[in-house]
């Protein structure tokens, strides 16, 4: 037997026609949620996200303003432009693609986004508000990941669900998200001995780590939910995630492919959280009654 593919383009194609719906809704009373992506440098794996994330814009009704710059951009300058970025009320989402340049620090670029407009949920605020519950954007790839859970049916309570991986911006929200949705979780990361011991009792695994064949077909067992959220680039050039894809799939019970998974529904949850940037936007400016 060999696993069910989870598609995430198949997913992001259903979610996002919801979305361009909304987008078209704000649009006819003039207010086309948008978008604002800043790219510093020529990384080659940043520039085909970000040209995806502008294409999806594109492609779902939403306005997205892409400003590059180089390299050499200094920490003050690009603080400048998130400042301006806050004060447009054309503007509902800002995202400053990662990574920065070494003499950027990105904590502090994060904490200059306005909360309202943080739309990456990367700030300690947002952080904060997942973990006590408030209300706040929720980071794109962690929801991504849960909604790809939630359509196979199967249900997260009182289930085991193994992270491997501890970064920010991944594996710890993705533990409180199944934290909230009654999952049993265990973070494990790279000083964890025996990762196997762990990923072996779960029924839900997600790989967060960026180093292929991190999970295995001894590690998995029978029927489980496997999340790879990994995206390395093979010798020969082509992607691979931190899953062994082709022995995992006749294990476990659901898998997601890469490409085609997590990262489509990356940038769907992005849109989503732009949208609902500007639709509490729009509620603001109605006239309070
Ligand atoms: N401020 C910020 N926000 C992010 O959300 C953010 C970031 N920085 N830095 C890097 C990571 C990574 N990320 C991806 C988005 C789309 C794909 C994506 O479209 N993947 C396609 C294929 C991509 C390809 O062909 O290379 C797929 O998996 O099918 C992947 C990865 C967003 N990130």
């Amino acid at each position: 037997m060999t696993a069910q593919r989870i598609d995430g383009n198949a997913l992001s194609r259903q979610l996002r026609s919801a979305l361009a719906r909304r987008a078209a809704q704000l649009a006819a009373h003039g207010q086309q949620p948008a978008l604002a992506v800043i790219l510093v440098g020529e990384d080659p794996a940043s520039a085909v996200y970000v040209r995806n994330k502008v294409r999806a814009c594109q492609d779902n009704g939403l306005r997205s303003i892409l400003e590059k710059y180089d390299a050499s951009l200094g920490e003050a300058a690009l603080l400048e432009r998130i400042a301006a970025l806050n004060a447009d009320p054309g503007v509902h989402g800002i995202l400053v693609q990662m990574p920065l340049p070494g003499h950027i620090d990105p904590h502090r670029v994060i904490e200059a986004i306005a909360p309202a407009k943080d739309v990456d949920g990367y700030s300690a605020l947002c952080a904060g508000a997942l973990m006590t519950g408030l209300e706040g954007f929720r980071p794109c790839t962690p929801c991504g990941c849960m909604k790809l859970i939630e359509s196979t049916g199967q249900p997260l309570a009182g289930r085991h669900a193994v992270v491997i991986g501890r970064s920010n911006t991944v594996g710890k929200p993705l533990a409180l998200l199944l934290l909230q949705a009654n999952a049993t979780v265990t973070l494990t990361h790279s000083a964890t001995p025996d990762l196997g011991h762990h990923t072996r009792q779960a029924d839900v695994v997600v790989a967060a780590v960026g180093r292929a064949n991190t999970l295995t077909a001894d590690m998995v067992k029978p029927g489980a939910i496997v999340i790879d959220v990994g995206i390395n680039r093979r010798a020969d050039g082509r992607l691979c995630g931190d899953v062994d894809f082709d022995r995992v799939q006749e294990v476990v019970g659901w898998i997601t492919p890469v490409p085609g998974g997590v990262g489509p529904m990356t940038i769907t949850m992005l849109l989503e959280n732009t949208i609902q940037a500007a639709e509490r936007r729009a509620a603001a400016l109605l006239p309070s009654s």
